[in-house]
């Protein structure tokens, strides 16, 4: 049957059988490929009857349906004619988000939550002022993703228009990756309670929505096909704004992923699709793994110690904390804004609040960081996993943005750990800090063997001298250390002699690296991050503000978005390969030299 669908008009041909078998097809495909690939399988195996029923209802890419998050659109792929998915988010293949450039079936690229339903404000109101009224506007939202505090503004204008319809499709199965925390969590289970059998317009019990003026159709059983494209036919007849609330299960349809209490199978990595089980086990301790344990360590030192979470507990690394000291850390829910907030109020009443979140996530909280934490002097630590070059998950989890915007907040201290060791020590010099906000990055994945000091500078470390002279200083910025030392050694066999440093502390400017600087003909920065107002072009500043002459070369990310690819090949596209350090720095070493 799913060979047969190539666009969602071969949908509306399909009698009630026909669905079903389509349904199972659509199942059994995502656990055999994505099993294989490694990807977001839960949330797709509960949205199979969803997107079906969707697509047989609304004519995209007429009527446009968005996706929030979009981890969640497989199966919206699947039925928009992409069936190809042995490449899932590598290069060359589908990225695991829509991607316009995929499809016109597919809008929003952004994988940041919580912002479908602003795009859908904003797509209906064009519509409005552009009297285009046979265009429904289809917003796709979970319950993690109603956390977020951009929904609820976009609810609020969507709300304000009685005719200015947008179908707004809450996915309810209860999770974002844990159970959904708060008030909303505890509203929407009384609402799934009070199942209707209809799916009348009228609410039989005026919940939230109701009260905001919107209509509300449900609850819904989101895996009956025929069920969903009822209430959203009368959704789409409304001509109004509307909650069409399904719930559903997560991992739906495959043991066991209903049955994982962890996350229910919410990102896989490659797994037997029998046992469920990781096959490539990674072998060293990852940064993540390391930032827990030691912060469980600093926790039963410091009881002022707490930690938060943007419904991540799992993926940042606090569960081992949680189980220990369960009423020290708070789930915020997909609320990064006020994560950053509410730890400023945890930091005024004498606690230091350890958060944890992804770097790119950190975004979408810079002004509570720089107003509401940096200004107020709050001793607040971020802990910034999956900072640098990600990769597999698409331009937007690329966590290569947060040296940057994090560059111009005043006092805020950055420490890039060049491995697990400094991790460590690291994070406990950052809980010690009380007076300015910290922050600790690190990339995804196993953090490498340690790299040991050869001799210590005033907080800065010499982590390799190779060559003679002092032709160029490197300076490594947390995990690309490895990287500067391969590029050194190489250097050295081409006569040019290299010191190579790791700062730890990357901001404020450490003033014994200045000093070496001063020592050496050529200063270069390597880091993991985007070039532009990084850790190079701040260090290059400060050289220039103290009448320093050395010239200063800076390697990073190039400020553009990366395509879908890994981690290693998107590393050498932009040239932060020892090999392509190597052949730039000989050019421009050499030619600094001469002119010397
Ligand atoms: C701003 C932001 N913070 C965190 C995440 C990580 N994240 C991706 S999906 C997800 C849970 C989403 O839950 P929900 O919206 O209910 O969708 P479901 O997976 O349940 O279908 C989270 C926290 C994100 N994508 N964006
Ligand atoms: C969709 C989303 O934002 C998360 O699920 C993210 O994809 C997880 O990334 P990791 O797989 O690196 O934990
Ligand atoms: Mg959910």
């Amino acid at each position: 049957m799913l060979t047969e669908v190539h666009t969602p008009h071969d949908l509306k041909r399909l009698n009630p059988a026909e669905l079903a078998t389509l349904s199972a097809e659509i199942r059994a495909f995502l656990v055999a490929s994505v099993s294989r690939t490694g990807g977001h399988l839960g949330p797709n195996l509960g949205v199979v009857e969803l997107t079906i029923a969707l697509h047989r209802v609304f004519d995209s890419p007429h009527d446009s349906i968005l996706w929030d998050t979009g981890h969640q659109a497989y199966v919206h792929k699947l039925l928009t004619g992409r069936h190809d998915f042995s490449r899932l988010r590598q290069s060359g293949g589908l990225s695991g988000y829509p991607s316009r450039a995929e499809s016109d079936h597919d809008l929003i690229e952004n994988s940041h939550a919580s912002t479908a339903l602003s795009y859908a404000d904003g797509i209906a109101r064009a519509r409005q002022i552009l009297g285009v009224r046979d265009r429904s506007v289809v917003a796709v939202v979970g319950d993690g993703a109603l956390t977020g505090g951009m929904a609820w503004e976009a609810l609020n204008n969507i709300a304000s228009a009685t005719d200015r319809p947008v179908v707004i499709v809450l996915n309810d199965n209860g999770r974002s990756y844990a159970p959904t925390v708060g008030g909303l969590a505890r509203h929407l289970s009384s609402l799934r309670d009070h199942r209707e059998p209809a799916a009348g317009p009228s609410p039989a019990h005026p919940g939230v929505f109701a009260q905001l003026g919107l209509h509300y159709i449900g609850p819904v059983d989101g895996h009956d096909t025929a069920a969903v494209e009822e209430a959203l036919t009368t959704a789409r007849a409304l001509g109004a704004p509307v909650v069409v609330h399904c719930v559903t299960r997560k991992g739906c349809g495959y043991p066991l992923a209903e049955s994982d209490d962890r996350d229910c199978f919410h990102g896989i990595g490659v797994i037997d699709s029998v046992t469920g089980q990781l096959i490539k086990n990674a072998t060293a301790p990852s940064w993540t793994s390391l930032f827990g344990d030691e912060l469980v360590q600093i926790g039963a030192e410091r009881p002022d110690v707490v930690a938060i979470t943007a419904a991540m507990l799992q993926p940042v690394g606090l569960q081992p904390f949680a189980e220990k000291f369960p009423d020290r850390v708070i789930d915020v829910g997909i609320a990064e804004q006020h994560a950053a907030t509410c730890a400023a109020g945890l930091a005024a009443e004498g606690l230091h609040p350890v958060v944890a979140v992804y770097a790119t996530f950190l975004n979408r909280a810079f002004d509570q960081v720089l107003m509401d934490v940096a200004l107020h002097r709050a001793g607040v630590t971020f802990v910034l996993d999956r900072a640098g070059i990600t990769g597999d998950d698409g331009p937007s989890h690329n966590g290569m943005w947060d040296m940057s915007v994090l560059h111009v907040v005043p006092g805020l201290r950055i420490a890039a750990p060049r491995d697990g060791s400094r991790l460590r020590a690291l994070l406990r010099e950052a809980v010690a800090v009380a007076d300015v906000p910290t922050v600790v990055r690190f990339p995804k994945g196993s953090a490498p063997e340690d790299i040991e000091t050869l001799e210590e500078r005033d907080g800065v470390d010499v982590i390799g001298r190779f060559g003679s002279g002092s032709d160029l200083l490197l300076v490594a910025v947390g995990v690309m250390a490895g990287t500067c030392l391969d590029t050194a050694r190489q250097l050295a066999g081409h006569g040019i002699g290299v010191t190579v440093v790791d700062p730890r502390w990357v901001r404020p400017v450490n003033p014994a690296l200045l000093e070496l600087a001063r020592q050496h003909r050529t200063v270069a920065t390597v880091e993991d991050n985007v070039k532009v107002s990084g850790v190079g072009a701040a260090f290059a500043q400060a050289v220039s503000d103290n009448g320093i002459d050395t010239p200063c070369l800076t390697f990073g990310i190039p400020p553009d978005f990366l395509a879908v690819a890994s981690r290693s090949q998107l590393l050498a596209e932009v040239g932060l390969t020892a090999g392509a350090l190597v052949t730039e720095l000989r050019r421009l070493v050499t030619g600094s030299l001469t002119t010397q």
